[in-house]
């Protein structure tokens, strides 16, 4: 980096892009600091990514790709370089956008509009699933039910599964999310503090749900959250940007804070949480669970019955801390301490949670 800074002087003394050492610079690249023009960001950016969905294999010529899109700027950005990308290198893949509609008045029908306007730019083909459709509840109803405390984790297990049925009905062959590497460093540093050891297996694998009905894939496993924020400002890319109304979640939020707090000290730090994630090497004698479909809509789940159709069976009895707290008499009577076990291990997730 030395040599580049060193390159990147001009005789007169003014600064040029590091890399084509012929523009001038406008931004400093917060993953390595370089002092760079516009259009050799644009560059590094999108090859990266490129790299990453070749290294990894992420796709086959031919595939029907889902690209799950709420509206904010890691999706929205997710989208328009995926199909560039598409474009420029032959990938052969049909893209698609897919939303959720969780039923959150003043943020996700905002969000809608946004990823309704990115259809067309784009000109990707859009889904739309609603919580309302598939469960029967809105999460302005679910909130108005149980307050503020525990909606995240109604949130994400509805999410998750929502996403698999909005790809089931588009009939796709993956899904991709616009995960970042900041989530997933952030991800990481959760499941260490919780100390759930299955999770923190999973969450910096790149695809994940390879036995399950579709497969997830997160193309921004290694870029910055900062550059993906940067990119959509330099692109001037259609994105909502408002924080959810409904998830204070002070928890990751720490975490967040804690990782934002390293990378402006070393911006490594977050590649290197990662590589820390995919190195740990889970004991043999640690028990996993075990991975099979719930009896009751068929889904894959590690309980007799999914954690969807448990918080939805108490959301319908009235009684909706039977899926968050200790379940009472729920159609698992007879496996009760099961369902506890089930209601125990979704008492963590959080919303953001890469479980989705
Ligand atoms: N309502 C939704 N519909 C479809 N996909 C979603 C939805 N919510 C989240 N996702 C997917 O999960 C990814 C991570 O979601 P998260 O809630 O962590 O949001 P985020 O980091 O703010 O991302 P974004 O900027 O895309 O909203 C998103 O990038 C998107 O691909």
């Amino acid at each position: 980096m030395e040599a580049g800074e060193a390159k990147s002087k001009k005789a007169g003394g003014s600064r040029l892009c590091c890399i084509c050492n012929q523009r001038r610079p406008v931004l400093k690249r917060p993953k390595t600091l370089q002092q760079i023009c516009r259009e050799c960001f644009y560059e590094v950016f999108e090859e990266e990514i490129h790299q990453v969905i070749v290294g990894n294999r992420l796709f086959k010529s031919g595939e029907r790709v889902a690209i799950g899109a709420s509206g904010g700027k890691d999706s929205t950005v997710l989208a328009y370089v995926l199909s560039e990308l598409n474009r420029r290198h032959n990938y052969g893949l049909d893209l698609f956008l897919l939303s959720i509609d969780e039923g959150i008045t003043g943020y996700r029908d905002d969000s809608l509009e946004t990823v309704k306007r990115n259809e067309v730019q784009y000109g990707l083909p859009l889904q739309i699933v609603s919580y309302k459709d598939l469960y029967g509840w809105t999460m302005d109803e679910i909130v108005k039910m149980i307050g503020l405390k525990n909606n995240c984790t109604f949130c994400g297990v509805f999410r998750r599964q929502a996403l698999d049925r909005g790809a089931a009905l588009l009939k796709v062959d993956k899904l991709v999310t616009g995960h970042n590497a900041d989530d997933i460093a952030e991800t990481v540093l959760l499941n260490i503090l919780r100390g759930d050891i299955a999770r923190l297996s999973r969450c910096t694998s790149i695809t994940t749900g390879e036995d399950g009905p579709i497969p997830r894939c997160k193309p921004f496993k290694y870029t910055y959250e900062k550059e993906i924020v940067m990119y959509a400002y330099f692109k001037k890319l259609d994105y909502f940007s408002t924080e959810c109304i409904y998830s204070p979640n002070a928890y990751r939020g720490f975490a967040r804070e804690f990782i934002k707090d390293l990378e402006r000290l070393r911006p490594r730090a977050i590649l290197d949480i990662i590589k820390s994630g995919e190195d740990f090497r889970i004991a043999t004698t640690t028990k996993m669970p075990e991975q099979g479909t719930c009896e009751r809509c068929g889904y894959i789940s590690s309980q007799k019955w999914c954690k969807a159709c448990v918080l939805l069976e108490g959301l319908n009895r009235g009684l909706p801390k039977m899926g968050i707290g200790r379940p009472r008499g729920s159609g698992n009577d007879q496996k009760d301490t099961k369902a506890r076990s089930t209601a125990k291990s979704i008492e963590s997730k959080q919303c953001g949670s890469l479980e989705f």
